[in-house]
């Protein structure tokens, strides 16, 4: 059941235009700044170059139909607003048409560095870099027409696999392990915390198992599933995906076995 947004989403204009209050935009412009520095060292380079294309505006909340103009001629990707967390059918039906939700929402500063739900700073600083890598973008389409062609339970575990990559995915590159999730990029707490922490698990993704594994959205992630570089991500679109959900579902949950809690670090 899907949990009611505490936020409020913003209504756009005729042309699209949201008219956000100073306060929005500052924190928008404190997130921008915070994370830009967080980022360095941490997020992968095809994010960074990303980044670097969208040329968002770091002290105000970008417009979609800006945002738009940069994402299309990229990849031929757009975003679309939604109020807030959009359920399972509306999410696939949007990424097959080759559209990004955006809620039309900003975080309040008690949720500054980790929010439990998607707000515009997640889904357009967190995940619209990476959907200007062509290659990223293909990977994300096909999973979009698959989730609206599969069944109800299947999308479940089609979810997974979504949420262990381009939500909270790692990648280890030659500088070593690196951030692609956008779950991660956007929230300056957890973008040191995966890295970083001892506390979570981190293990080599293999599709199957991320399909068997259960998520939390409402807390830092347990468990991260590293790439061993983007190619794998781009192979995975190639392969029989569907294949893979049900040999998920016939091997059914995989619980992983958490180290006991040690120390925070
Ligand atoms: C699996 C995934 O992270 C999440 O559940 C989906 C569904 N609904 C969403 N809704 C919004 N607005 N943004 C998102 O990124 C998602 N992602
Ligand atoms: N936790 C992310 C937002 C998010 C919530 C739920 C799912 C994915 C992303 C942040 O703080 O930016
Ligand atoms: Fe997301």
């Amino acid at each position: 059941m899907m949990k009611e947004s505490k936020y409020l989403s913003r209504q756009a204009d005729a042309l699209g235009f949201i008219h956000w209050t100073e306060d929005e935009h500052r924190i928008w412009s404190d997130l921008y700044c915070r994370q830009i520095e967080v980022i360095r060292g941490r997020a992968c380079p095809q994010f960074l170059s990303g980044l670097k294309l969208l040329d968002l505006p770091p002290d105000q909340i970008p417009q979609l139909p800006h945002v738009n103009s940069a994402l299309e001629q990229a990849t031929g990707w757009t975003t679309v607003q939604v109020p807030a967390l959009i359920n399972f059918s509306e999410f696939f039906r949007l990424l097959a048409n080759r559209q990004f939700p955006v809620a039309t929402f900003i975080r309040s500063r008690e949720d500054f560095d980790y929010l439990q739900e998607p707000d515009i700073f997640h889904e357009v600083f967190g995940h619209c870099p990476l959907l200007t890598n062509p290659a990223f973008a293909h990977f994300t389409h096909t999973y979009g027409k698959l989730g609206l062609a599969a069944s109800k339970e299947d999308r479940v575990i089609l979810a997974r696999l979504y949420w262990f990559t381009v939500e909270f995915g790692l990648v280890t590159s030659a500088e070593g392990l690196r951030i692609y999730g956008g779950g991660i990029l956007s929230s300056p707490g957890e973008t040191v915390y995966a890295l970083e922490s001892n506390q979570p698990l981190r293990l080599p993704l293999n599709p199957v198992e991320a399909m068997r594994t259960p998520y939390r959205i409402d807390i830092m992630q347990p468990l991260y599933y590293v790439l061993a570089d983007f190619e794998q991500l781009f192979h995975l679109a190639q392969s029989d995906i569907m294949a893979l959900v049900q040999q998920a579902k016939r091997l059914g949950l995989f619980v992983p076995r958490f180290p006991p809690k040690r120390q925070a670090s």
